[in-house]
């Protein structure tokens, strides 16, 4: 596992641009060889995608042969609500870059067979040859995707019913009023991500402390799903000052004295 500690949130969606243009570049996708993307929503991870639509402009990256999959979308949100994850992919990514829409996937929350939408999903993955390097944001209980506390660390893309916790970190999204949460999603499942050839995962601000304390110090367990990663052969986090409060000093010592070997892997 690498953490990378970085000052500020904004320095953190530096780093993380950096490195999957690096991973897309390094890799040279062509029309024979796709380069594949899961990629997250939420407000962690978009600071990242405002730097990557910088580079494409100035031209030192390309989505031309870069296929995406999505992790979640809520079920019934109809797709162009300004909160569903279909909107939010294409505002704050999709349509400033030149990712060809076909290689574009995003489970259908509007499915009307929502267990055959999912096993596509798996499918889908599988037919694309897997993920390169799967991208994800945590919730401030320690979920990946929407794999809420409890959720089996072997599962696959289904669909989720949200906790309290979730429908309450989400209502500033629709207008701070709980009952216009969706109370369901579909989600890739733990086992999905896992497979995944590499997994990045952001992690900013105080409130998220707790979680990448969880995640990397104490041991795997299916109550903060983010811990399955320690069984990943390579995951990067990659978190911000905030976020370290929680962390024995040690642990911070360690990974901050690695810094400079980690700058070389964006350079
Ligand atoms: N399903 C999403 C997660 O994928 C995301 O990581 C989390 C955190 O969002 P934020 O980055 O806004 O804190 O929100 C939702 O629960």
């Amino acid at each position: 596992m690498k953490l990378i500690i970085e000052e500020t949130a904004d320095a953190v969606a530096e780093y993380a641009a950096r490195y999957v243009r690096r991973k897309i570049n390094d890799f040279s996708p062509s029309e024979e060889r796709y380069f594949v993307l899961g990629l997250p929503t939420g407000s962690t991870p978009l600071g990242m995608y405002r730097k990557l639509i910088q580079f494409h402009r100035a031209g030192t990256l390309s989505f031309k042969y870069v296929k995406t999959f999505n992790m979640d979308e809520y079920v019934g949100l109809p797709r162009d609500h300004p909160e569903s994850y279909h909107t939010f992919m294409h505002h704050n990514l999709f349509r400033h870059i030149d990712i060809d829409p076909r290689n574009v996937h995003i489970l259908d929350g509007n499915a009307a067979d929502l267990k055959k939408e999912c096993d596509g999903y798996e499918a889908s993955i599988k037919a694309a040859g897997g993920i390169h390097l799967f991208i994800g944001g945590i919730g401030p209980d320690g979920h990946i995707a929407f794999n809420e506390p409890g959720s089996s660390l072997s599962s696959r893309t289904r669909i989720k019913t949200l906790n309290a916790d979730t429908i309450q970190a989400n209502a500033r999204f629709f207008d701070n009023d709980l009952s216009k949460v969706p109370t369901q999603a579909l989600t890739v499942g733990v086992a999905t991500v896992m497979d995944a050839e590499e997994v990045m995962i952001l992690i900013t601000g105080a409130h998220k402390a707790l979680a990448l304390h969880k995640a990397i110090e104490e041991g795997v367990s299916h109550m903060w799903t983010v811990s399955a990663f320690q069984m990943h052969p390579t995951t990067l986090f990659i978190a911000d000052e905030e976020a370290t409060l929680e962390l024995k000093v040690k642990t911070v010592k360690y990974f901050k004295g690695l810094m400079e070997l980690h700058r070389r892997l964006v350079e």
